[in-house]
């Protein structure tokens, strides 16, 4: 099993040092860096990932597109057309397309290839950098072509990094938004909370500590308890105690509607890709 990478940035190398961290079992064989390819534009990149990974690497995409048998597209969704003009003789039937770009559609991957949905092995998903430390969760949408067992291809390979699930294409813009972007705002409150820290005296490596494993703490809760997020923030507020004080000055500032804003712009933003 031969994983192609056209794209080595920021998305690609948290997947590949994902399913690099532990054995991965993809279709009855054990992952290893041999099994990888990846292309990027620059030299720099192609030597930065092969040093890190120990992953073959070359600056032709075709190279990676021919000996792939899951490629996986990685590139900014403006580079697409270019690229797949490139690859689009050497990628066939034998080859499971995986595009994780945002907000281009089954229907439009295809189309640059001159194909059509259904008579091709193509897969959207949606990852997100956590990917890195085996905490990911990636959106899986596979195309009315895809194989079943290129699913399940699909699925245990995104989940050798965290989760996967498996959802309607009409849902994608949204995962790509909680999912894919949400990370960027969590960092960002991370950030903020050890900020307040710092300003009441904390030193910054204790404030980052404590503010990323409350978060990664209360994430935990929601995902193992089942328990309304509401319900789990009443847990902590006492009453006439210290942290409703805080929803209050969170409230005041419109902090719920802030965040969806955020995830609406997203949405709208992925629409017009
Ligand atoms: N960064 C993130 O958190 C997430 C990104 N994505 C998607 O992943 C894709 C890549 O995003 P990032 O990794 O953030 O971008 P990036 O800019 O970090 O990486 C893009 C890579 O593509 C390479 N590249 C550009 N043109 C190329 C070409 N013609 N041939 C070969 N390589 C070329 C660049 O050299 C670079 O290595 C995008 O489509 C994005 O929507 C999806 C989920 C999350
Ligand atoms: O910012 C972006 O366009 C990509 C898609 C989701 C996360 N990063």
């Amino acid at each position: 099993m031969k994983i192609g990478f056209i794209g080595l940035g920021n998305m690609a190398t948290a997947i590949i040092g994902g399913m690099l961290r532990d054995e991965v079992v993809v279709q009855g064989s054990p992952l290893t860096a041999a099994d990888i390819i990846g292309s990027a534009k620059t030299e720099a990149t192609r030597t930065a990932q092969a040093e890190a990974f120990g992953i073959a690497t070359t600056a032709s995409n075709r190279e990676v597109a021919a000996a792939a048998d899951i490629l996986v597209l990685a590139v900014k969704p403006v580079f697409f057309p270019e690229v797949i003009a490139e690859i689009r003789d050497a990628v066939d039937d034998d080859t499971l397309v995986v595009s994780i770009a945002a907000g281009l559609t089954l229907e439009r991957i295809a189309a640059l290839f001159g194909r059509d949905t259904n008579a091709m092995r193509l897969i959207r998903c949606m990852p997100n950098t956590p990917a890195l430390v085996n905490a990911g969760c990636t959106a899986v949408c596979p195309g009315p072509g895809a194989a079943e067992a290129d699913e399940a291809a699909c699925v245990s390979l995104m989940e050798s990094f965290g989760r996967a699930i498996v959802i309607p294409e009409r849902l994608m813009d949204a995962a790509s938004a909680v999912a894919g972007s949400s990370p960027a705002f969590v960092f960002m409150f991370i950030e903020a909370l050890a900020d307040g820290a710092v300003e009441a005296g904390m030193p910054r490596a204790q404030a980052y500590e404590f503010a990323a494993s409350a978060v990664a703490g209360s994430a935990q809760l929601v995902l193992e308890t089942g328990r309304h997020p509401g319900d789990l923030k009443d847990m902590v507020c006492s009453p006439g105690g210290t942290t409703i004080e805080g929803v209050k000055a969170l409230e005041v500032r419109a902090f719920r509607a802030a965040a969806m804003e955020a995830v609406e712009a997203c949405v709208a933003k992925a629409r017009t890709l």
